[in-house]
């Protein structure tokens, strides 16, 4: 992934709805302002609904604002390996080879097949897979085919990295290594990461700053001043942990159930 580097990504007063069936419309992103530095890892936390997969969706370009603007270094996102995007659910084109579906991403730029199949090996060596070049998505495991679909991403050298909970359907262990060698990726290359997830632990492992969303709206924005390098034991064991993790369980769970019942709640115990 050496050759990549994070530009700076800003939302600015950027507004979204979608039509509903039936008539109406549901406001995903509402003014949100958001400004993201070069190279930085950003972890987006929040309740079910509250637009951090649209925020992604519009950092992409796969959809404009309705209001507001959305750049990438002061242009417009347009979709492309500069952005890369990895989703939870892989993607992965089922009749292709593992290194084909790496190259598959550099198809439009680059159309020697050899230099392609290189450009696939060097990526999949990066998340461990290069012995799986010639297998099918069929014959890995779930953990392995996050990590061909991360190579696919990564062979883009993309300058923006967009995560929507990537890891969430992988087993416990599998995820903690997927993790890991994400810190590991980032700190070598420093894209500029956008990721969402619904695991406090998650975000503060993996991120420079963690944004907690409710109701299409930047509710609160948190410095993870955690040293780097970081493993999860490293992280787990500072003593600033504790309080940072608790802070932001605290908020998360009064957004999710709503202040009141969250205050009641609270009070009981
Ligand atoms: N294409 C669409 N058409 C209609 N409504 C949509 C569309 N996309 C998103 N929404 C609505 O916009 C709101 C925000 O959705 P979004 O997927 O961004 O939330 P989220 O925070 O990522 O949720 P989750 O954590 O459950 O994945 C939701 O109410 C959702 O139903």
């Amino acid at each position: 992934m050496s050759g990549a580097r994070g530009k700076p990504l800003r939302f600015e007063r950027v507004s979204k709805s979608f039509a509903l069936q039936g008539g109406g419309c549901k406001r995903a992103v509402d003014s949100l302002e958001l400004d993201i530095g070069a190279g930085e890892f950003v972890a987006i936390v929040g309740p079910s609904g509250c637009g951090k997969s649209t925020l992604l969706r519009l950092a992409d370009g796969l959809i404009a604002p309705d209001t507001g603007r959305v750049s990438v270094d002061g242009s417009e996102p347009r979709p492309g390996p500069d952005i890369g995007f990895v989703f939870q659910n892989f993607r992965l084109i089922p009749w292709r080879t593992v290194s084909d579906n790496v190259g598959f991403a550099l198809e439009a730029s680059m159309r020697s097949t050899s230099e392609r199949r290189r450009a696939a090996l060097d990526a999949l060596d990066h998340v461990g897979l290069a012995d799986w070049a010639d297998q099918y998505p069929s014959q890995l495991s779930g953990g392995m085919r996050q990590r061909v679909a991360l190579a696919r991403v990564l062979v883009g050298k993309p300058q923006i990295l967009l995560m929507d909970e990537p890891f969430a359907s992988l087993d416990a262990q599998t995820r903690e290594f997927m993790q890991e060698d994400l810190v590991a990726l980032c700190e070598q290359a420093k894209p500029t990461v956008l990721f969402v997830t619904h695991s406090i632990d998650e975000a503060l492992l993996l991120a420079d700053r963690v944004i907690v969303m409710a109701e299409g709206r930047v509710v609160n924005d948190i410095d993870v001043s955690l040293p780097r390098p970081r493993s999860t034991a490293s992280v787990q064991t500072d003593p600033a942990y504790a309080g940072i993790r608790n802070a932001l369980w605290r908020e998360v769970k009064a957004l999710a159930l709503g202040r009141s019942a969250f205050d009641r709640a609270t009070e009981a115990t």
